[in-house]
């Protein structure tokens, strides 16, 4: 009855199945576990998905955000929030990532939270545009700066995490390291989306944020192996069978028509 981790818990199927030294890839493969990506395969199906399948960014990122408003909706529902209006802080990063956060904090307003977003870092392209102008339309607003930890946890009730997803790598540059900073400090729930942003993909980060949500998208990357949080949900179920095949994916049956599933 022991808390595993991921690793822990497929060596153990591991040694207590089959009695002898698996690799974790075959381990997770025969006791049908869900596999954890390491970041150059994340990237490789990431390349799959739009190369071979014929994705657009666009596609996928919508089903990506709308997973991670769900999961938000899920964990944290409207009627439970302490603080009336439902405020929602959501902080965007300069990849896709921070897409996936535009693209969440519009279906958060349509459930009926109301999401102010903070994108410090816009890139050019007409997708982050359209995103962005999509936002404004809908009456979300934009912040101009970064709040203080104090004014975060007095005015909102949560903040989601869309700065970094699986692309990031190596020291964290400004303006994110005074962003980062302050989200460690904050006492409202973090959900991010993908990876904690600022935590190695593969190694976590041991004094990094601590987010109480983790909403894994396409599959978990290994960083997910050091989620303390209360809440893992999976998201992005776009995933072709014969792509899930080709990786050894084993990601779980979604329940239903749902858009997310629970993953502890
Ligand atoms: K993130």
């Amino acid at each position: 009855g022991s808390v595993l981790t991921h690793t822990g818990a497929c060596a153990r199927i591991a040694s207590n199945i089959y009695g002898k030294d698996l690799t974790h890839r075959q381990a997770c493969t025969m006791a049908n576990t869900i596999k954890y990506l390491g970041q150059e395969e994340a990237q490789h199906i990431d390349e799959e998905l739009f190369d071979e399948y014929s994705f657009s960014v666009d596609q996928l990122m919508e089903l990506a955000g709308l997973s991670c408003a769900t999961a938000v909706s899920k964990g944290y529902p409207l009627l439970s929030l302490l603080k009336s209006p439902p405020r929602v802080l959501v902080i965007c990063g300069p990849g896709n990532n921070g897409g996936d956060g535009l693209v969440c904090a519009r279906h958060l307003k349509l459930f009926g939270y109301e999401p102010s977003v903070l994108y410090p870092k816009r890139p050019s392209k007409q997708l982050f545009q359209n995103l962005t102008t999509q936002c404004e339309k809908m009456d979300i607003s934009f912040l101009t700066e970064m709040p203080e930890a104090d004014v975060i946890d007095e005015v909102y009730n949560l903040v989601v995490d869309a700065i970094f997803g699986f692309s990031f790598k190596g020291a964290v540059r400004e303006p994110f390291g005074d962003i980062l900073s302050q989200l460690k400090k904050i006492t409202v729930p973090i959900a991010s989306v993908d990876i904690p942003s600022g935590w190695d993909v593969e190694n976590g980060c041991p004094d990094g944020i601590q987010p109480d949500m983790l909403i894994s998208l396409t599959a978990p990357k290994k960083a997910a192996n050091h989620f303390k949080g209360r809440y893992h949900f999976l998201g992005g179920r776009f995933v072709p069978p014969a792509l899930e095949q080709k990786y050894q994916l084993n990601l779980p049956q979604y329940p239903g028509t749902d858009c997310v599933q629970q993953l502890n």
